[in-house]
């Protein structure tokens, strides 16, 4: 995407204030194939909205500037074009696993459904989905296509809204704080399998977090947003070496590392902005 610009139009909005509102502004970012790219930021700051906006979720938004997907231009394209590229080549997991199933289809009918709806005849759909689900480690899972989303757990939940995100094969995955939901233990499990299949089926990765700390064993590359715009974007091992904006060097200040002194005291983002002189690079 290229200098794009995402804002609330004056008519659609409720509190005072006139002209529109600018969430996310002039932001210029890069996927590769099979990259995994991690968008940092506090909550706010326009991660989400940058993401839902490549698949143009949210129509109530004024969207500027460019989204080539493929060498096709996304802004502007038209519903058909758009339904094509939703779900089958670009796919988005979110946050809760527990409200991103249907809670009255069986897990079956919701993993196979990418494929139902294109068109793939139904038994070949749901020998793609048990293979699928097997293959992101849940347990006896041609049985469990029968299950209700009630029946499993959390982390289990998340296995399937992957599972549902992955079967149509898509090139890009956005994953939106997949993890935030999860306790830690199986967080770490979603995150080895996310990079797990990025590497096995070349499947690009745009990971959203506000939280640094994950991004370490997941991302090769990390775009950092702060209130709206893009503010540094490197390497992994290039930005926890060397970060550049105060914003960045305040999140890696704040991670707990196990060879600190247990008395030193962990920086904050404001430590950082506050030293230089409130600058915020706006
Ligand atoms: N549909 C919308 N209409 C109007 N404003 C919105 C809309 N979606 C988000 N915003 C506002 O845009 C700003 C950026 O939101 P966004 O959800 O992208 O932040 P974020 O960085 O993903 O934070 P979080 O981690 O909390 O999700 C916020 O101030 C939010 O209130």
């Amino acid at each position: 995407m290229a200098n794009l610009t995402v804002s609330l139009p004056e008519r659609q909005r409720t509190i005072t204030g006139s002209g529109d509102l600018t969430l996310v502004e002039g932001l210029s970012l890069d996927i590769r194939p099979g990259e995994r790219l991690a968008l940092v930021g506090e909550s706010g700051s326009g991660k989400s909205l940058t993401a839902r906006s490549i698949l143009q979720l949210d129509p109530a938004l004024k969207l500027e500037g460019s989204i080539t997907w493929k060498g096709c231009e996304l802004l502007g394209a038209s519903r058909r074009v758009l339904q094509k590229v939703r779900g089958a080549e670009i796919s988005m997991i979110f946050q809760d696993p527990m409200t991103a199933l249907n809670p009255v289809l069986t897990i079956g009918e919701q993993v196979a459904e990418p494929l139902l709806v294109r068109g793939v005849p139904r038994r070949k759909a749901y020998a793609r989905a048990v293979e699928m689900l097997d293959r992101l480690g849940v347990p006896k899972a041609k049985e469990r296509m029968r299950a209700y989303p009630g029946q499993f757990s959390g982390g289990m939940r998340q296995r399937v809204v992957m599972a549902a995100a992955l079967v149509a094969q898509p090139q890009l995955l956005i994953a939106d704080e997949p993890t935030t939901a999860l306790d830690v233990r199986v967080q770490e499990q979603v995150l080895d399998l996310l990079e797990e299949q990025s590497r096995e089926l070349n499947l690009a990765v745009l990971f959203i977090t506000h939280d640094l700390a994950i991004v370490a064993g997941l991302a090769q590359r990390v775009a950092v947003m702060f209130r709206g715009r893009l503010v540094e974007e490197k390497p992994v091992d290039e930005l926890f070496d060397h970060p550049d904006h105060p914003y960045t060097q305040g999140l890696i200040g704040s991670i707990p590392r196990i060879d600190l002194d247990p008395d030193t005291r962990l920086t904050t983002v404001e430590d950082y902005l506050v030293l230089q002189g409130g600058a915020h690079h706006e």
